[in-house]
């Protein structure tokens, strides 16, 4: 059974920043205020018109005079729809199928009728057809009765984890990245997700079922609400290789050992690839987010560049010698994106290159990366540092320019100014050969950048109607220098207190502008639903000699529990988080291993299964976690839990409830999310199943064990001990070997009956991939399924 696909996850709830009527926004937003004022919300059209954003494009010479109309037109259009499928999917080959057989031609009049040749194809630039752009708007697709049956299959397809609605631009960076399956990557900037679940696509791309690849992602994010987005959109990804942490990235944690341990593979946390996707003032997305025409000033990317240099130089200084970064916005704005990039090449010297890419992709129409911009703030255009007067020098840093210099004063010892920028050439960079031309003294001079930058690439939405995005490949060729190696320190917080959900105008465009699930069901996320082991009283965790944090299993009650008292989730010195807790119960883990028959040698427990609760008796989940997801834990514990973890690992067992019953050998079912992981090494508790029993099985939820069609099923299937076992679809009623296309789900061994496990859109979604499976009969119905419900008892 292929990975990607999660059946049976729980308490769903919905994302509350539904982007609903994202063109139209409140009469009252509107500056003309002669409409009369009613109690009714009146809603019209957004206006796409922002003198100050066209000005300074114009100045910026973002795209030639003569392009200037359609770049403007083209920005005003809404965004068409775009979807990937999951490589891993283990029905990504029938899903494109379907879109390549039967939508490509099913929509195509609707289409026409809107003016397009082609209702959707496949992005030419992405990898063997998994991208997809449609011609149509997210609101179209969602209003348009004609494309119901193609908005229906992209929810479903989304929901289940075989789809991902994404911007085609947002596509690109990861593809740039050149990750491996043993690579361990940080995703520095990663919520809501969308590029991380690209990133754990890759590296589990060459797994077989039931083996994990050697890399890992560590996927990061100051934002808790959005954190949570993120461990939502992932856990439709089946894996146990990931660690969701929540952390300011200028500040993300080295976790360096002073010395070297037997015990502990690594001693500090760097990374092979680095994705540092900045927050950013997101006019690439204006197509997507009409609003922020309305918002949108040039201080909000001046706003953002010092954060954005620091993040990039912390994720250089986490990076392997040897590894690659990505940096990327979706801002067109030189300020955030050239400034950026430049900034960083002159702090790192030759330890860092700007990495020439243009031969890869080729059909992605992209521009080269500026040489020369200027700067913008209230006070007006600026040129050259030289020129901004004092007053605007807190606003208006030197590194934004393209030399990076005071020119004027270069000779001069400058200090870093209260935005974090650099003021002056003599902060331990290299010196750059920055041309500057027409550097006649007080005249206005224009800088023209000697650094390779148009190795940077360009998307604009005119090219290949798209967003616009803005990516650099860096490539980390020795240590840089020392000084940079460093996290920086607190006065470049992006914010006051880190944990923080206040946010400046700028950070708030890009969440509503890249808060990319719109009418999925995303969950509402709560911190109490992030920690939802609620009940668990935790225990303060203890202080080894060695200065190890460590957290105790108790095998008895739960004294705090006793006590009445609900403590704050302490992880280490993390407050509000859920401690991350090694099971090292033997008799549950045997019990585990017993009940599913599943050898520790195939398939190690030991040392893997993690646990948000100190106190194993009322532990609810546990969780499995990679062996380079292990040597990091291990890591982590003893630098003192420097990470703040969100979530790790995948949900491999979950305690039955009392409403399931109680199945006394064992009291933990396999979760819906771990099963494809586990599933080839489970000898005990299963049921193989012909398709009849299958398909009866998911249309009614539960059978009687008289009701199979197949009698010997009834007798097998009785055989089974009270409690979870899995059913896996197979030609006969004898066990199959289990590969990459085998179908299997959770179901309960209840006292008369089977159930499934699984949520209703995993039944439809298996019933719709079974129902292409299954030959038709000559009347055209589907054979394989018997339409007699008969009596079911649930479970
Ligand atoms: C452009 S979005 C990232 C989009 C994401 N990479 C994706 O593809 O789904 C930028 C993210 O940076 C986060 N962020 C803002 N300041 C940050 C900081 N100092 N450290 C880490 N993340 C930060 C925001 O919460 C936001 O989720």
């Amino acid at each position: 059974m292929g990975r990607g696909r999660q059946r049976g996850r729980s308490q769903r709830k919905h994302f509350k920043e539904s982007r609903e009527n994202v063109w139209k926004r409140p009469k009252s937003d509107a500056p003309d205020n002669n409409a009369v004022a009613d109690d009714k919300p009146t809603w019209e059209p957004f206006l796409t018109d922002n003198p100050n954003f066209e000005e300074y494009y114009k100045e910026q010479g973002i795209v030639k005079a003569e392009e200037w109309d359609l770049f403007m037109e083209i920005l005003r259009k809404p965004l068409p729809a775009a979807f990937r499928v999951n490589s891993n999917s283990q029905f990504c080959d029938e899903i494109i199928s379907i879109l390549e057989n039967d939508f490509v031609k099913s929509l195509q009049a609707e289409a026409i009728e809107g003016g397009e040749l082609e209702a959707i194809k496949p992005l030419p630039w992405y990898p063997k057809n998994l991208a997809w752009h449609s011609n149509f708007s997210r609101k179209e697709i969602r209003k348009n009765k004609i494309l119901e049956r193609f908005h229906e299959f992209l929810k479903l397809e989304n929901e289940v984890g075989n789809m991902t609605r994404q911007e085609a631009v947002s596509m690109v960076p990861p593809l740039f990245l050149d990750v491996h399956p043993d690579h361990f990557v940080l995703d520095m900037c990663a919520a809501p997700g969308s590029k991380t679940f690209q990133l754990l696509e890759i590296i589990h791309g060459a797994s077989e079922p039931g083996t994990l690849p050697n890399g890992m992602v560590v996927a990061n994010d100051v934002d808790f609400q959005r954190s949570n987005l993120l461990i939502h959109q992932t856990k439709r990804m089946c894996t146990a290789n990931l660690i969701v942490t929540n952390h300011e990235g200028q500040q993300f944690p080295g976790c360096r050992l002073k010395g070297p341990s037997d015990d502990i593979p690594i001693n500090q946390l760097s990374f092979d690839r680095v994705l540092c996707d900045v927050p950013c003032s997101g006019d690439g997305t204006l197509r997507k987010a009409p609003d922020i025409w309305r918002k949108w000033n040039s201080g909000m990317g001046n706003g953002l560049h010092s954060l954005q240099v620091i993040l990039a130089m912390r994720g250089l200084s986490l990076l392997k010698v040897g590894g690659k970064m990505i940096y990327s916005t979706c801002s067109m704005n030189p300020v955030e994106d050239e400034a950026v990039v430049a900034e960083i090449l002159r702090r790192c010297g030759d330890s860092v290159e700007l990495v020439d890419v243009s031969d890869k992709l080729p059909e992605l129409i992209r521009r080269p990366g500026l040489k020369t911009w200027k700067v913008r703030d209230k006070g007006g255009w600026f040129t050259s540092y030289k020129d901004v007067p004092q007053n605007r020098r807190g606003g208006v840093v030197v590194s934004m320019f393209p030399s990076g210099e005071n020119l004027k004063d270069s000779t001069e010892t400058t200090q870093e100014n209260e935005n974090g920028g650099v003021n002056g050439s003599d902060d331990g960079c290299k010196e750059t050969d920055n041309s500057v031309v027409d550097a006649i003294p007080d005249e206005p001079v224009v800088e023209v950048s000697d650094l390779p930058l148009e190795r940077c690439m360009r998307i604009v939405p005119h090219d290949q109607n798209t967003g616009a995005f803005f990516i650099a490949v860096l490539h980390k060729v020795s240590p840089l220098p020392d000084f940079q190696e460093k996290p920086n320190p607190r006065k470049h917080s992006s914010k006051k207190n880190a944990d923080s959900t206040e946010k400046s105008p700028a950070e708030e465009a890009v969440v509503i502008a890249d808060a990319e699930p719109v009418e999925s069901p995303v969950e509402k996320v709560t911190e109490a639903d992030a920690n939802d082991e609620k009940d668990d009283s935790l225990e303060p965790e203890k202080q080894n000699t060695e200065g190890e944090t460590i957290t105790e299993e108790k095998k008895g009650g739960n004294t705090n529990q006793a006590a009445g008292k609900r403590k704050v989730p302490m992880q280490g010195k993390w407050k509000g988080f859920d401690p991350v807790v090694f099971l090292k119960d033997e008799t549950l883990i045997d019990s585990i291993k017993e009940f599913y028959g599943i050898k520790d040698e195939s398939f190690p427990l030991y040392g893997r299964l993690v646990t948000r609760n100190t106190d194993t008796s009322s532990v609810k989940r546990i969780y499995y976690v990679s062996k380079s997801v292990k040597e990091v834990l291990q890591l982590n514990f003893a630098v003192g839990q420097q990470l703040k973890i969100a979530s790790v690992g995948l949900k491999m067992f979950e305690r039955q409830s009392a409403k399931e019953g109680s199945s006394k050998p064992c009291s933990f079912r396999i979760s819906s999310e771990g099963l494809p992981v586990i599933l080839p090494y489970i000898t005990k508790q299963v049921l193989y199943t012909p398709m009849a029993d299958f398909k009866h099985l998911l249309e009614h939820k539960s059978i009687r064990f008289p009701d199979f069609v197949n009698p010997q099923l009834s007798q097998k299937a009785t055989d089974l001990v009270l409690g979870c076992c899995v059913v896996i679809l197979s030609d006969g009623e004898e066990a199959v070997k289990v590969d990459a296309k085998t179908i299997a789900i959770s179901c309960w061994r209840g006292n008369n009956s089977l159930a499934v496990m699984i949520t209703p859109a995993d039944c439809q979604e298996l019933l719709e991939r079974l129902a292409e499976k299954t030959p038709k009969t000559e009347d055209g119905s589907v054979n394989g399924s018997n339409g007699d419900s008969g009596a079911m008892e649930t479970a």
